[in-house]
């Protein structure tokens, strides 16, 4: 570590002579890492028996007081921090709590939770007669009696005392079907574990696509057919994964989908958590083993008792998978690096490993970047980032050859390519998001019921991870997309929005999109971010959105002409004169100019009443009428407005929401009216928050005016069909629900669900629980009104 700080001090004060008077956020945040990689109390992400002894021991009391919650996350806590090999009393320590928590989570009523930790610690100990006991009750009301009938069995023949016999064969007396369970058969016995990871869908065989190669934008995905819209073209499994440093205590590290109660630890260090043992073993490999065969105890028993034991036991059926490179595997070595660096440089650490274990790359390194393929952008990156880069692959390359690879050489190769490879992250790695599942609008109640005491459902994205997909990078942006990303576990699936002719680029978004923000925002994220600048068709030609969105209203009452601020006019000129000066040949000229014609065309003539080709771009100016408008004063009132609606948003937020907040919010609403366009995003945005408010309180009329509003600007905006109209209809539909128009949310409900087949296709109601509560409850409704 003192070596490594070295270096990097001697680099940083390198860089500071060069006119770095203060550091990037991120620079902090590095040297930061690098105290945290020196400390030793922070160094060891090991387990610690006293530790997990202690937690142990609060949530033994927790239980006892029947706070329930707060003993699953100690028993959790203590699971993550136990040895192997830890024994507490007569009792291995991770068996007995895993019993603990398996009484814990019986007591909350998860069942299946609790049977699976009853099964884990029948894994660790087959001996331990309470678990076969728990195992049997949960079993019996679950409904699976042959199951409880065994383990109740077993149970009996673990126990040494008379009475406790006597009241175990009572147990089994009281098993339904106990009769018939006697002189069943034996079957295979079938894991109830592991939900798994999602499965990919498949891609039709005739969608066949090829990478070209342009000036503009470097490789990119084509089709070499026609594409119907809504089809599946492309799906992967991640070449890498990490998850979200925001995620660690909720998400599966391996899958990356939400963690049960139920969480499973890493055998060997205390930080990854996961779904399932499957998750696990295919993170971090495979620990222990069973021994069965050495149960002499158990050969007094029935053939298919024993058969069942070493059905529950065996843990040969986690052994799947495991060829597979296990991306934990290198980081469970006691150092807490992967804990402590940025998730890019522990994404490139994973990388590294998996190409070394591979036997692709070479101890330097030296032909990372033949094998992966990939395009960076480092000569765009200013200085700073490059710094932090340079940094960050010192410190990454030191701590894998400290702490698991030492034939790794820190050498001038080996730092090179992991910044080349560190840059390559920067700009293909892809953000593995979810659907935000807490806080859910009109969440479903157990009864079925929606609760209108939510606030309404938003479409929030989570990011769970940072991913590489090998293929999936090859994926051009634009602003416009025609292809859609989305993800089952830590798959990847792409999917048509739109009919693609044979030889149409296939693009997606990496974020930015025409309605979303105006075009030189788009830009300046992408420069930002990507360090490219864009040249999709979205920034590329004049349409609508860009115009409007944050476009003011004229300042003649009667004119529906938009009036744009120097720097929207600035980029908006600049499209429309790229189009005419952009060096091309002839052909090229009067196609493109045709295009251009005619996307103007549609914009004048359907919001500006100009004829096609007589756009004149103007700051200030009314782009309809020519009047001038007073943009600054404007601005300053749309402010206050905005301040004005943040404050009645507190209210809400703290619950006070009531009719003269509404009143102040619809005031509000009024002056963006009046000094923004008609169709300017604030508009729908505001209406949106007044809708919401509205349904909180009560104001269904109102809050169905609002909404519909909201839905009206978003659709100039967007098309018509886009996935966040589906959204708007979703709050739509609840409003209806509400106020008793069944038919009228049945139909929205349907609007809204083709559109999310579109985007999600047949994953939209797993991806979005709330969608088929929405369609049961409309039906009920729409049968309950004809019946
Ligand atoms: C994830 S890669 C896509 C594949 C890449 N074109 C290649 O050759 O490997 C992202 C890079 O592609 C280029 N790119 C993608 N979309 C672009 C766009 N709309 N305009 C210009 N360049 C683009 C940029 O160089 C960007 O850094």
């Amino acid at each position: 570590v003192q070596i490594t700080q070295n270096l990097l001090f001697s680099y940083l004060r390198y860089y500071l002579q060069l006119n770095f008077s203060s550091l990037s956020f991120s620079l902090v945040l590095l040297s930061q890492a690098v105290s945290e990689l020196a400390n030793p109390e922070l160094g060891c992400c090991g387990k610690n028996e006293e530790t997990s002894l202690d937690l142990k021991r609060r949530g033994n009391h927790c239980f006892r007081s029947r706070d329930f919650d707060e003993a699953l996350r100690l028993y959790s806590k203590a699971l993550r921090v136990a040895p192997l090999d830890a024994i507490d009393g007569d009792k291995s320590l991770l068996a007995s709590l895993f019993l603990n928590r398996a009484n814990v989570l019986h007591n909350l009523g998860l069942l299946k939770e609790s049977l699976r930790d009853c099964h884990r610690a029948l894994r660790i100990d087959p001996y331990y007669a309470k678990a076969w006991y728990r195992r049997g009750k949960l079993n019996t009301l679950l409904g699976n009696y042959k199951d409880a009938f065994r383990d109740i069995t077993v149970s009996m023949s673990l126990e040494s005392s008379l009475v406790g016999k006597k009241q175990l064969q009572n147990e089994l007396k009281a098993i339904p079907d106990y009769q018939n369970n006697q002189t069943l058969e034996h079957d295979e016995y079938r894991p109830s574990n592991d939900a798994g990871v999602d499965h990919l869908p498949s891609v039709q065989m005739e969608v066949k696509l090829r990478c070209v190669s342009t000036k503009e934008k470097g490789r990119g995905m084509v089709s070499e057919c026609d594409i119907e819209e809504a089809s599946v073209i492309h799906v992967e499994e991640p070449f890498s994964v990490v998850i979200s440093k925001s995620c660690r205590e909720t998400h599966c590290h391996f899958c990356l989908n939400e963690l049960p109660a139920d969480t499973v630890p890493c055998p060997s260090c205390s930080i990854p958590v996961y779904c399932s043992e499957s998750c696990q073993i295919q993170s971090g490999g495979m620990l222990s083993t069973n021994e069965m065969d050495k149960h002499h105890i158990f050969q007094k028993l029935p053939d298919d008792i024993v058969e069942h034991i070493k059905g529950v036991t065996s843990a040969d059926i986690y052994y799947f998978a495991t060829d597979l490179i296990q991306e934990h595997q290198h980081e469970c070595r006691g150092a807490n690096w992967p804990a402590v660096l940025p998730s890019d440089a522990v994404l490139a650490g994973r990388i590294i490993m998996k190409l070394i274990n591979q036997g692709k790359a070479a101890t330097d390194l030296s032909n990372l970047q033949e094998i992966l393929e990939l395009s960076h952008t480092y000569s765009k990156m200013n200085p700073e980032n490059k710094l932090e880069l340079h940094l960050l692959s010192i410190v990454l390359i030191w701590c894998l050859s400290k702490s698991s690879c030492p034939n790794l050489s820190v050498c001038e190769a080996s730092v090179t390519q992991t910044i080349i490879l560190l840059s390559q992250i920067k700009v293909n790695s892809i953000a593995v998001a979810r659907m935000k599942s807490s806080g859910d609008s009109f969440k479903c109640l157990p009864s079925g019921n929606i609760s209108t005491k939510e606030p309404i459902q938003s479409l929030e994205q989570i990011r769970v991870g940072q991913a590489l997909y090998k293929t999936g990078s090859l994926f051009n942006h634009s602003c416009k997309p025609n292809i859609h990303l989305y993800f089952l576990s830590r798959g990847l699936i792409m999917q048509t929005t739109e009919f693609v002719p044979t030889g149409c680029p296939l693009e997606l978004s990496y974020g930015p999109e025409v309605g979303k923000w105006d075009c030189k925002n788009r830009i300046r994220f992408l420069e930002e971010e990507y360090f490219f600048h864009c040249r999709c068709r979205g920034c590329a030609q004049i349409n609508i959105s860009d115009l409007v969105i944050n476009g003011y209203g004229c300042v003649n009452t009667n004119c529906t002409g938009v009036v744009l601020d120097s720097n929207v006019a600035t980029c908006e000129s600049e499209k429309l004169n790229h189009f005419f000066t952009a060096p091309r040949n002839v052909d090229q000229q009067v196609q493109m100019r045709e295009k251009v014609y005619a996307d103007v065309g549609e914009v004048a003539s359907s919001l500006l009443s100009k004829p096609s080709g007589s756009l004149h771009i103007e700051p200030e100016i009314c782009l309809k009428c020519g009047s001038r408008c007073d943009i600054e004063n404007s601005h300053a009132e749309v402010n206050k407005a905005w301040n004005h609606m943040r404050r009645v948003e507190e209210l809400m937020n703290s619950g006070r929401a009531n009719y003269s907040v509404l009143s102040d919010c619809s005031r509000s609403i009024a002056v963006l009216r009046t000094f923004l366009h008609m169709y300017n995003k604030d508009i729908a945005d505001a209406e949106d928050k007044v809708a919401q408010a509205c349904y909180l309180a009560g104001e269904l009329v109102d809050a169905r005016k609002h909404c519909e509003a909201s839905i009206k600007i978003l659709k100039r905006l967007y098309e018509d069909e886009h996935v966040v109209i589906g959204n708007e209809m979703v709050k739509l539909a609840s409003i209806q629900l509400a106020s008793g128009d069944s038919s009228g949310a049945w139909d929205t409900t349907k609007r809204s669900s083709q559109i999310f087949s579109k985007y999600y296709g047949s994953h939209a109601e797993t991806l979005f629980s709330y969608l088929p509560c929405l369609k049961q409850e409309t039906a009920k409704a729409v049968n309950l009104s004809t019946s």
